[in-house]
């Protein structure tokens, strides 16, 4: 009754493995097939992309390719930022927006982008980190973030911009980590619609003058530092953004605008909330005739980016911005220039200046490039002159096939081999076990050739019953592994292949943690099919063959002889170095290893039936000889010590020589005529050996079948899913030395100096020389 619960209970266990293997196997494949449909989306976007940016160019005129073009090297720069850390990327022009805090910085660069991209909130500081804001023309009216570029914001469904707000107070807030108020991390964020004039623009936190309750002390300074670290960019284009309704006298940042740029020749000053500012007209035409602020600038604006209404829409802001200008008595009075109002002038001014700043900093920036390449080359010639130039991604595809290929390898294994080693690997895994805990085992306690087979029956039945199953999937696991290694993964003292240590390193991790679990999964149904084939094989013995009794007798000789050598080099290490040793090694023997030496001795002329504990008579011949020759005082706790290591030594020995007289006795054991004096255990030692071998052999034929199909298979699977799940960042990580980033350094400058030529051509062709 128990037995049925137990075989009901190991049934349950065992499916339970069955379905947690394959949850695992479809958790795998359903993480491909998402993989598979993200990359497929892409693909689907990328192809619609082009197609519409194929359509939008052949109408358009030069200006927008060049756009585009500029773009591109913006987006090739920002990977090369993550890839090639070292390389001096060319200093591109952006768009500073600088302003005292709530002036209105960040409703300009909405108005820029047409969109209300940003969080708000009631009159507390609201950008905590630089936001750079990527805006381009495109079709569609959408922002993404450059870290998920699949997923983009819809800036003509609320919802959607709600979504978007957060997520940027999110990453806001992310960058201020450890307390901090506000942070340099830059926040970047990309913007494309239809007609936006494309340029880089930096919002930052507003400049403050009192640390309020809840900002962290220092945070002032800091705001500054940050300020000034951008606006000192020798191609940063400077928006200072003024707030119209507030005295000219508490603003701070037009000083700091006049130290960085002293010329006025990259500052446009906007001059924001002009809608609370018309009461004083003539203060208004005093700041746009650029008469009141202590800076220099090349265009004096004034705008409208909001109005009471903090959630008004980019379309409502743009309406009442409209009907102000045209209505104002400001405009109509001759007070204020019509070039001077409104966001579209605005742009169409920062636009301006942003392809002149890109066109005048282009050949310095080309130049500087080319020195890079220069030296990059001179590098490569020094060092790799005799390499291909392999950029990280052509050396994990040529790693990868390398992998592939040797896989090949390990399909091809031949199966006679295979076995041959697998049988090896068995002997060698229970070799040990066996010999001590089943042979000796038997030997030591049986008087008799009958009690010999009746305890090493009942020692073998419980090893095959729950080690000899385990044991042996254990060792076919760890042969399979070793092929992988020797195989597949390739030699890493090699020197070309030390660059990629750590890659394979984490392949064979990966493969060998898979594979791993996959035997587990099984282990318990492989072990059940593999116990019964063992123990039918381990009942058998009817031995036909004299070349097997011969193997099997050679085995046993061997191994015992093994044994005995290395109880030997015990026996030699506990009794000192020999006289010649000590002669060329100047040493000499201890005091303990001299009396172990003596002791020894006189134990070894014990007669070869000597048992393994002494008698009371033989201790006290042992202790009066002891003294007789060598003058030693020995106690019978010294003499039993020595005993105890040299007893076993002596009995391997003579089962060793019993081993060797068996091996020609095959036809006497079979016909019942092995002789008791002999050998006591009449060879039926050999036979013992004979059905270990016989299971061994049967079990090596099974697991081969198996594991040269399945198992082979499984770590062509887990190889390929390692490989499949490296991501981009993984590779960055996995293949570096000085080669490969040097190949990358090369392809990057190569790369974006070959956009900015093109750029150039282009800016020539429309701007002129
Ligand atoms: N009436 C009016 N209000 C405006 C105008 N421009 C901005 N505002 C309002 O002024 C407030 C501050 O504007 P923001 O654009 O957040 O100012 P900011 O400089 O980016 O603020 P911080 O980033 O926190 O320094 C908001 O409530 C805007 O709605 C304008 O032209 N007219």
């Amino acid at each position: 009754m128990k037995t049925g619960k137990n075989l009901m209970q190991k049934y349950q266990l065992l499916s339970l493995q069955r379905y947690f293997y394959r949850s695992q196997q479809e958790v795998r494949h359903h993480r491909k097939v998402e993989k598979l449909e993200s990359e497929c989306s892409d693909l689907h976007q990328r192809l619609a992309h082009a197609k519409s940016q194929k359509k939008s160019t052949s109408q358009s005129q030069a200006p927008k390719s060049m756009v585009e073009q500029y773009s591109q090297v913006l987006d090739e720069l920002e990977h090369a930022r993550l890839v090639c850390p070292n390389v001096d990327p060319p200093d591109l022009p952006r768009v500073i927006v600088v302003g005292d805090q709530s002036s209105g910085k960040t409703s300009v660069l909405e108005a820029v982008a047409r969109a209300r991209i940003f969080p708000r909130g009631g009159g507390q500081m609201m950008t905590r980190s630089p936001v750079k804001v990527t805006i381009a023309d495109g079709p569609r009216h959408i922002a993404s973030f450059p870290d998920q570029p699949d997923k983009y914001y819809r800036l003509d469904d609320e919802e959607h911009l709600k979504q978007l707000r957060s997520q940027i107070e999110h990453r806001m807030a992310r960058a201020c980590h450890g307390g901090l108020t506000i942070s340099s991390e830059v926040v970047p964020i990309n913007v494309e619609g239809p007609g936006l004039r494309r340029m880089v623009l930096v919002d930052l936190p507003g400049l403050i003058c009192t640390e309020t309750a809840g900002i962290r002390p220092g945070t002032a300074a800091e705001i500054l530092n940050l300020a000034r670290e951008q606006m000192d960019f020798p191609n940063a284009i400077i928006l200072c953004v003024q707030d119209g309704s507030v005295d000219a006298e508490r603003s701070q940042v037009t000083n700091y605008v006049r130290e960085a740029d002293p010329t006025g020749e990259r500052t446009l000053l906007v001059l924001t909330k002009v809608d609370k500012a018309v009461a004083d007209p003539v203060r208004l035409k005093q700041i746009l005739d650029g008469k009141l602020f202590p800076l220099r600038a090349l265009g004096y604006f004034a705008v409208v980016t909001g109005n009471e209404n903090k959630d008004a829409s980019i379309a409502e802001i743009r309406k009442s911005e409209n009907q102000f200008f045209q209505q104002s008595p400001l405009l109509n009075s001759g007070i204020l220039q019509p070039d001077q109002l409104g966001t579209n002038n605005l742009c169409d001014a920062v636009s301006k200046l942003f392809w002149h700043i890109v066109k005048n900093s282009l050949s310095g920036e080309l130049q500087k490039l080319k020195e890079q390449l220069f030296i990059l080359e001179s590098e490569w010639k020094a060092q790799y002159r005799h390499r291909r130039e392999l950029d990280r991604d052509q050396t994990f595809g040529r790693v990868k096939e390398q992998l592939f290929d040797r896989m090949v390898l390990m399909k091809n294994l031949d199966p006679g081999q295979f076995e041959n080693d697998l049988k090896a690997k068995l002997w060698e895994t229970i070799e040990s076990y066996f010999l001590h805990e089943v042979y000796l085992a038997a030997e030591d306690s049986a008087k008799s050739k009958e009690e010999f087979k009746a305890i090493s029956d009942l020692r073998l039945r419980k090893f095959s019953n729950q080690e000899l199953p385990n044991q042996s999937l254990e060792a076919v696991r760890a042969l399979l592994i070793a092929r992988f290694a020797e195989l597949v993964l390739p030699e890493l003292s090699n020197e070309a292949n030390a660059e990629h240590t750590t890659l394979y390193q984490k392949i064979s991790n990966d493969v060998q943690r898979e594979f791993d679990g996959y035997f587990k999964s099984n282990k318990t149904a492989r072990a059940s099919e593999l116990r019964v084939i063992q123990q039918s094989t381990i009942e058998n013995r009817f031995i036909n063959s004299k070349i097997e009794w011969q193997s099997a007798a050679d085995r046993l000789k061997i191994t015992l002889h093994n044994d005995v050598e290395k109880r030997w080099a015990h026996v030699w290490d506990a009794a000192g170095p020999v006289w010649y040793q000590q002669y060329w090694n100047w040493t000499a023997r201890t005091k303990d290893q001299h009396e172990w030496d003596r002791i020894k001795r006189v134990l070894q002329i014990l007669p070869m039936d000597t048992q393994s504990k002494l008698t009371k008579d033989q201790l006290a011949k042992a202790r009066f000889d002891i003294q007789k020759f060598f003058s030693i005082e020995a106690t019978e706790a010294d003499i039993d010590d020595v005993w105890r290591d040299l007893y076993p030594t002596r009995w391997i020995a003579a089962l060793e020589k019993n081993a060797a007289h068996c091996r020609g006795s095959f036809q006497k054991y079979k016909d019942g005529k092995v002789s008791c004096e002999s050998s006591r255990l009449q060879c039926e030692d050999v036979m013992l050996w004979w059905r270990m071998d016989r299971a061994l052999e049967m079990s090596a034929a099974n697991l081969r079948q198996f594991m040269l199909t399945e198992g082979v298979d499984t770590l062509a699977n887990e190889l390929q899913n390692s490989l499949d799940n490296l991501s981009e960042n993984d590779i960055v990580e996995l293949i570096k030395g000085r080669q490969v980033e040097l190949a990358e350094e090369l392809k990057y400058i190569r790369k974006i100096h070959g956009l900015l030529h093109e750029l150039n051509r282009m800016l020539n062709q429309v701007y002129g020389q």
